[in-house]
């Protein structure tokens, strides 16, 4: 089965963007088509699988599926890149628009330099801090703020952040030393979050630039995650460390985000987003 496809990259966060317009998978498949696709070895290679699909309910549809075939439910780096994406191939003929995904409608700005897209800015929503809509078991309406977290001989101190997907943020002294090796794959797929969790390392350099580290619910070790950096400057002022309406430097792995939890409840991201190639991916079930 010849499936047309596009390659991009959010920081290096990279997936493989399929135009549902253009093509038709089956339902069942797509979990599949996400593992084998997102194989270094005998796929494209890839953090994941994302579709771009017709929506009743915005411009655009996004759906997120990881390397290991499960579904997220947004994603801050792909919606910079579904963005970019439909402005240049014209789905969409303003600068500003919707796109739904499975948490929610967002709106996306595309930012233009000499005519080409220079940067996207996306309102990802309000975060959701109450644990039970994290998801993670224990009290009803808590919020989770620098809570202790046990996990074997390590005490962690946890906060955590539903930006429609769950995030767990861990503040470091140096980034450098943060245990997302060791740790990470423990904890994203600890029993304490029924649906798994997305962990972030952070180290605050100052009020307005956060370092940043993070291992991906059902991807591993990526080279940015926009939701997560949303997160994280949630949780950075939620303890103290940052002001709401600044826009803070996020330093990741593959880059930097701009992101700003505005006085209204909305938390704004803003970066770049690239194209690596275009191609057609020959996949068979199995
Ligand atoms: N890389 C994405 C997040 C993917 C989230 C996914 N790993 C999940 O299961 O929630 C981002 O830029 O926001």
């Amino acid at each position: 089965m010849k499936i047309e496809f596009t390659k991009m990259h959010g920081l290096g966060n990279n997936y493989i963007y399929i135009d549902m317009f253009q093509e038709t998978l089956s339902e069942k498949d797509i979990p599949m088509i996400a593992r084998d696709v997102s194989d270094i070895h005998t796929g494209v290679g890839s953090d994941g699988l994302i579709l771009i699909t017709p929506s009743e309910n915005a411009e655009i549809g996004m759906r997120i599926f990881n390397k290991d075939g499960s579904e997220g439910k947004t994603c801050g780096n792909g919606l910079r890149c579904v963005a970019k994406y439909v402005y240049e191939k014209q789905f969409v003929h303003t600068t500003h628009f919707t796109i739904e995904t499975k948490a929610g409608i967002v709106e996306a700005y595309v930012e233009l330099s000499d005519g080409e897209v220079n940067s996207i800015t996306v309102d990802m929503g309000i975060p959701v801090l109450n644990r039970s809509n994290i998801p993670m078991i224990g009290a009803e309406q808590e919020k989770v703020i620098s809570e202790p977290f046990e996990l074997g001989a390590e005490s962690l101190s946890l906060t955590a952040v539903s930006m429609g997907n769950p995030h767990a943020v861990f503040f470091v002294d140096d980034i450098q030393k943060s245990p997302l090796y060791e740790l990470g794959s423990i904890i994203s797929t600890d029993n304490r979050f029924p649906e798994g969790v997305n962990c972030e390392f952070i180290e605050v350099i100052n009020p307005n630039e956060i370092n940043f580290r993070v291992w991906e619910r059902g991807s591993g070790v990526t080279q940015a995650c926009g939701s997560g950096a949303c997160a994280s400057v949630v949780a950075s002022i939620l303890n103290g460390y940052s002001r709401k309406d600044e826009e803070i430097c996020v330093h990741l792995t593959g880059g930097d985000l701009w992101i700003k939890w505005a006085s209204d409840g909305h938390v704004w991201m803003r970066g770049p987003a690239e194209t690596i190639a275009n191609g057609e991916y020959y996949w068979s079930q199995h």
